[in-house]
C-alpha cells in the first residue's frame, strides 16, 4: 500500500503521487475533500473515506407523515459558490426557499411582525430601528465581498496553513477583530443600536447557532448573511451533494468508527525510512487497520465529538477541550397555538416563522413552518391557522407540556438532537489545520464559523495544502497581500 515517495528523510523529493489517502468523516467536509483531492492528485491515488454514521453527517433528513424534511444544515447562501458548483456539476437542482412571514417574539409580545406588504414592512422597520436595517444589509454585503476573495485565491491554487491566515488574507485585521470580539461588541462599535442588536441580531444568532450575541463577530456576520434574501437548498435534500461527491470522486466508503491514528516507520530497501500512518477502525467485522500516506480529518475533534486517539506522536497531538452546542430540532404536524404568542384571534395569525429574543423564560429559539425536501408545486403562503409541519429549534428536548402549550392540536412528533456547532466564545483561537506532517484538520475552520460552505472551503484548502506539501510547492502557501498580488496578475 505504500508509494515510492513518502519520506522526506530519504533525501528524495516527493515526486510520485501518494498511494493512499484516508479521510475521516463523510459529511460535506469529507466528501468535498475527496472530490478536490481527486482533482489534485489524479486518478491513481486510492482514497478511503471512513464514516461511523450516515453519509451527509450534519446534512440529514427526517421522515414525517411520509415526506422528508431537512433536520440539519438546511439553507445555503446564493453566494456560496462551492455549494452552487457542486449542485451544477453533479446534475442536481436547486429548491428555492418558500416565502415566509417572520415575527420576533420577546416572551410577552411581538416586537416586530412582517406583513405581506413590502412598503409597510420598510416603514415599520425605519420607524422602530431607523436606518440600522439598511446599514446591516450593507455591512453584511461588504463582508460577503471580502469573503468571496477565497474563490479567486483557490482558483489560483493558493492555500493557508492556519484559519487565521486564511481569514487575514480575506479581510485583513478587520476579520481578525471579528474573531476576537463578540458580535455584540463588533456591531456596537460599528454604530448599531442596542435595541436593534437585541431585537434583530440576537434572534438571528438564536435560530442559526442556538446562542446569544456573545458569539464571535465573524460567525455572527455569517449568521446575519443567513437571513439574506435568495437562500436556497438542494432539491431532494442537501445530503445528496455528499452522495454525489462521494460517487464522482471514486473514493471507497468504509463504514466504521476510526478509533486511533498512529505514526509508523518502515525501513525501505533503499536504506531510508518511510513514514506512514496507521488508521485503526471498528466495523461489524471487528477491529481493522490500514496504512496511509496522508490523513484528512473531516469531523470535529472537540470534546466528546469523534473520540479519535493520536498515538505515539512527537510532538503529541493533544485533545481539543472545547465544547459543542446542543440544538434540538423537533418536527411537529399540528395547529400552532396563536394565544401562546399573545394573539387572541387565531384567524389573524399569519406568521410562518417566529424568532425569539434572549428572554431566559423562553424554552424555544425559533419555530417555523417547513416544506419537504422534494418540491410540491404549491408556492402559496399558507395561513398559520392551517395544520402544517413546524420545526422548533430549542436547547433541550420539548416536553409534552411545552408541546401542548405551543399547539392547539398536534400529532406526529419527531426529534433530532444535535451536537450542532461550536460554542462560540471570543477571543477565538482556532485549532491548527496542520496537526502533524501530512495530517490535516478540515473542521479547524468551524471555530471561526460553522456552515456547509465553510467546510467546503476548508476541504479545498486542505486538498491544495496537502498537494503543495507533497510536491514541495511552498510558494502557494500563506502568501501575504494576495488580493493586491492577484490584481496585478490580471
Ligand atoms: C441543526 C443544524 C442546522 C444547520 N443549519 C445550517 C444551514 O442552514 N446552513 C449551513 O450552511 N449550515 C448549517 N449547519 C451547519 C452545517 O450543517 C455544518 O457546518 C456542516 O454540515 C458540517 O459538515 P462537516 O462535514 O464538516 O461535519 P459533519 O457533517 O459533522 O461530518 C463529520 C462526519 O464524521 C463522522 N465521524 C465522526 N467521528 C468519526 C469517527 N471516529 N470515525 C468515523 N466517522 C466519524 C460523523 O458521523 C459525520 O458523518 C447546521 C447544523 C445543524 C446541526
Ligand atoms: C458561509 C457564508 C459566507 C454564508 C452562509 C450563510 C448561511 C447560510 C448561514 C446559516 C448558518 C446556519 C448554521 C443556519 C442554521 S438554521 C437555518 C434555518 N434558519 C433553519 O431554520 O433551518
Amino acid at each position: 500500500s505504500t508509494s515510492k515517495a513518502g519520506s522526506k528523510e530519504d533525501g528524495e523529493k516527493l515526486r510520485y503521487p501518494p498511494s493512499k489517502i484516508a479521510i475521516i468523516g463523510a459529511g460535506i467536509g469529507g466528501t468535498s475533500a475527496a472530490f478536490f483531492l481527486r482533482q489534485k492528485f489524479g486518478r491513481d491515488v486510492l482514497i478511503d473515506i471512513f464514516e461511523r454514521g450516515e453519509v451527509g453527517g450534519r446534512l440529514a433528513t427526517v421522515n414525517l407523515e411520509g415526506l422528508e424534511y431537512e433536520a440539519g444544515g438546511s439553507v445555503i447562501h446564493p453566494l456560496n459558490l462551492h455549494m452552487k458548483n457542486f449542485v451544477k456539476d453533479l446534475g442536481l437542482s436547486v429548491r428555492s426557499r418558500q416565502a415566509s412571514l417572520t415575527g420576533i417574539y420577546n416572551g410577552e409580545e411581538f416586537v416586530f411582525e412582517e406583513s405581506e406588504w413590502f412598503i409597510f414592512n420598510i416603514i415599520k422597520l425605519i420607524w422602530r430601528y431607523g436606518f440600522n436595517f439598511l446599514r446591516m444589509y450593507m455591512w453584511v454585503e461588504d463582508l460577503m465581498d471580502k469573503f468571496m476573495r477565497i474563490y479567486r485565491y483557490q482558483s489560483f491554487e493558493y492555500s493557508f496553513s492556519t484559519v487565521e491566515s486564511l481569514l487575514h488574507a480575506l479581510g485583513g485585521n478587520d476579520f481578525m477583530h471579528k474573531l476576537n470580539c463578540s458580535i455584540n461588541e463588533t456591531m456596537q462599535k460599528a454604530g448599531f443600536s442596542q435595541k436593534f442588536i437585541n431585537e434583530i441580531v440576537i434572534p438571528a444568532m438564536r435560530v442559526n447557532y442556538g446562542q446569544s450575541a456573545k458569539v464571535n463577530g465573524f460567525v455572527g456576520a455569517v449568521s446575519l448573511a443567513g437571513t439574506d434574501p435568495g437562500l436556497w437548498a438542494v432539491e431532494g435534500g442537501n445530503k445528496l451533494v455528499c452522495f454525489g461527491l462521494l460517487y464522482s470522486s471514486k473514493a471507497q466508503l468504509i463504514l466504521g468508527t476510526v478509533t486511533s491514528i498512529k505514526e509508523k516507520s518502515r525501513p525501505q530497501r533503499t536504506g531510508g525510512i518511510l513514514k506512514l500512518y496507521e488508521v485503526s477502525y471498528q466495523t461489524a467485522a471487528g477491529t481493522l487497520s490500514n496504512l496511509y500516506d496522508i490523513i484528512i480529518i473531516a469531523t470535529p475533534l472537540d470534546h466528546g465529538m469523534s473520540n479519535i486517539s493520536f498515538l505515539g506522536f512527537n510532538p503529541p497531538i493533544v485533545a481539543f477541550q472545547k465544547h459543542f452546542q446542543q440544538t434540538v430540532a423537533t418536527f411537529i404536524y399540528g395547529h400552532i397555538n396563536a394565544s401562546f404568542f399573545g394573539c387572541q384571534e387565531h384567524s389573524d395569525f399569519s406568521l410562518s416563522e417566529i424568532l425569539t429574543t434572549g428572554n431566559s423564560k423562553l424554552f424555544l429559539n425559533s419555530i417555523g413552518a417547513v416544506s419537504p425536501v422534494k418540491s410540491i408545486n404549491d408556492h402559496t403562503l399558507k395561513p398559520a391557522s392551517t395544520a402544517c409541519i413546524w420545526k422548533v429549534f430549542s436547547p433541550e428536548s420539548l416536553t409534552e407540556e411545552q408541546l401542548e402549550m405551543l399547539f392547539t392540536s398536534y400529532h406526529a412528533v419527531i426529534e433530532r438532537k444535535w451536537l450542532a456547532y461550536p460554542q462560540y466564545n471570543p477571543p477565538e483561537k482556532c485549532p491548527p489545520i496542520i496537526l502533524h506532517d501530512r495530517i490535516y484538520y478540515i473542521n479547524a475552520i468551524e471555530r471561526a464559523a460553522s456552515a456547509m460552505e465553510m467546510s467546503a472551503i476548508a476541504a479545498k484548502n486542505v486538498a491544495l495544502l496537502s498537494h503543495h506539501h507533497w510536491y514541495d510547492k511552498l510558494d502557494r502557501i500563506d502568501q501575504e497581500d494576495l488580493n493586491e498580488k492577484l490584481k496585478s496578475e490580471l
